[in-house]
């Protein structure tokens, strides 16, 4: 740790996930590699975002499972074992400390340098050490940013003084407030109402737009919405907080509404999007602006920088907020940093190749770990008509699938495919029902592949899973 040179061929800013990916295609290519960590390595996605909201949604949906299946109820009505929830969801982060990621790091030859990078000139990063020290680090090829994002929190008068819950205590927390208000309607906001609801609290969510997770087809949604409801999940929609304030030290939080009503709770959890960490990373000496996402090709090169020395992955440059997609925007770039540093003269950037990140334009996959779960790739059918796509939308009762049946009694659930008919192939695939998050890859392959719908005919569902969705979905398409 902290030995070699100060110079490299790649420097990479972040290890996240896709730092870390990135780090690791770059030494793949034979390049030597640098990578600056301000705070854990394994980044937000490790310790307060997928694994650890993950960790505390699988009891809930294991039990909410059990619940559904004929001779294993027992016992799942209980409440859940809290302390058994955190102490799972703690292993699951390593108790916050990251020895197991650094040794990663170590097996595969990446020098870690733990400090807050800043460039300060083309290719040249300064870096702040835990101990105050500056380190200075020459990238002979690329530096590549992977500083990710942070909570982003609207302008609300008292909301410092308030110490709002914001994805980092809703997944960090050991403590299960009686009353969590949420703000915010999008996939933190509905994670993390499913989790904390099961855990014990009282939950009411505030959403200013009509309904949850706006960017999806919009049963899921709905169907969402519908079992949080039983859950006790109290949804209010068409509303914004005006101003928040808490009673003392410890006291309750009072958020006032744009109606002049009043919501009580004890902690409040703004799940209201994300700012890229790009404010303190010294863009302003290279001619970029600090504070904004940043604008890459499909190579994920950062445009408008001379020498083409700079990239950025992940959350940072904004094409997909999800570490998946980050993690293949690093195998893509970490594959053109080599060829580039290789000097081959020709890389692959047509769609679909080596060197282009072309899924993050079509086929990004999402799962949403709620109950019901979704699984969606690719584009809506309202998104595919904007683009001026002639499509046929086809939809499906999950609840009529016979695996689906046998999965869960009364499966609730519904499908929707997004057929191109111009191009013959699917642009878009929704499940929403209990498990449908394993069914997703099936719907990505369909999509990235653009596999002609007549040869999805081929690819036969088992019996009886509820993956024969699949067969009544191309069977409700042919009429
Ligand atoms: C609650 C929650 C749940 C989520 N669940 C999922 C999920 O289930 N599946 C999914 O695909 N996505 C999920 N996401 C999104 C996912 O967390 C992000 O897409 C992912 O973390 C992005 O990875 P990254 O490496 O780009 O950034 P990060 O994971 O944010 O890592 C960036 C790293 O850079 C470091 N850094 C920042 N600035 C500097 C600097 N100047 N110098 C040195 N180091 C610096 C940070 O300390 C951090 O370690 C979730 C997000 C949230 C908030
Ligand atoms: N399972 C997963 O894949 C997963 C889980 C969690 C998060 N993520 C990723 O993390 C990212 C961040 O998630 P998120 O839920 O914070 O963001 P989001 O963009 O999905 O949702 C933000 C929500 O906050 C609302 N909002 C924004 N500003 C507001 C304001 N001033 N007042 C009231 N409401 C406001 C929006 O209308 C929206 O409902 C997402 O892009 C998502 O891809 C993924």
């Amino acid at each position: 740790m902290n030995s070699g040179t100060d110079e490299y061929d790649v420097v990479v800013l972040g290890a996240g996930p896709v730092g870390e990916n990135l780090a690791d295609r770059a030494r793949a290519a034979g390049l030597s590699t640098a990578i600056v960590e301000s705070e854990l390595v394994g980044g937000e996605c490790s310790y307060w975002a997928c694994v650890p909201s993950k960790a505390l949604l699988r009891p809930v949906i294991a039990r909410a499972e059990a619940r559904r299946t004929p001779g294993a109820r027992q016992g799942a009505d209980a409440p859940l074992d809290v302390a058994a929830v955190f102490a799972h969801r703690d292993a699951f982060v390593s108790n916050w400390k990251d020895d197991g990621q650094v040794g990663w790091l170590d097996s595969a030859g990446i020098d870690l340098v733990r400090g807050q990078g800043r460039i300060v000139e083309p290719r040249r990063v300064a870096v702040t050490q835990p101990d105050g020290q500056e380190r200075s680090l020459v990238a002979r090829h690329a530096v590549a940013i992977c500083t990710g994002s942070s909570a982003a929190l609207p302008p609300l008068p008292g909301l410092a003084e308030v110490r709002p819950w914001t994805s980092r205590e809703a997944t960090s927390s050991s403590t299960v407030p009686r009353r969590l208000a949420v703000v915010g309607g999008g996939v933190v906001a509905a994670e993390m109402a499913t989790a904390w609801s099961a855990l014990g609290s009282e939950v009411t969510m505030l959403i200013r737009g009509a309904g949850l997770l706006e960017r999806m087809e919009a049963f899921a949604g709905e169907l969402v919405a519908e079992s949080l409801a039983e859950a006790g999940v109290k949804i209010r929609t068409g509303t914004s907080a005006t101003a928040v304030r808490r009673d003392g030290a410890q006291g309750p939080v009072t958020l006032t509404l744009d109606g002049g009503e009043t919501v009580e709770a004890d902690e409040v959890l703004f799940a209201t999007g994300r700012a890229p960490r790009t404010d303190d990373l010294g863009l302003e000496t290279v001619g970029l602006t600090p504070g904004g996402w940043l604008d890459v090709d499909d190579t994920c090169r950062v445009r408008n920088v001379p020498g083409g020395w700079l990239y950025a992955a992940g959350d940072v440059n904004h094409r997909a907020l999800l570490t998946h997609q980050g993690k293949y925007q690093a195998r893509i770039a970490g594959a053109a940093i080599g060829a580039r540093a290789q000097g081959v003269p020709l890389l692959e950037t047509d769609r679909w190749g080596a060197h282009a990140a072309t899924a993050d334009h079509g086929a990004v996959p999402q799962v949403v770990f709620t109950d019901p779960e979704v699984g969606a790739v690719g584009l809506t059918a309202e998104q595919a008509e904007a683009e001026g796509r002639s499509i046929r939308v086809v939809d499906y009762d999950m609840g009529q699938v016979s695996g689906a049946a046998l999965y869960a009694d009364g499966y609730r659930g519904r499908a929707r495919m997004v057929v191109d008919l111009d191009r013959g192939h699917l642009v878009g695939v929704t499940f929403v029902g209990p498990g449908v998050g394993e069914l997703l890859h099936s719907a990505t392959v369909a999509v990235a592949g653009e596999v002609p719908i007549e040869r999805l005919w081929h690819a036969v569902p088992s019996f009886p899973t509820v993956s024969e969705v699949w067969l009544r979905l191309l069977e409700a398409y042919r009429g």
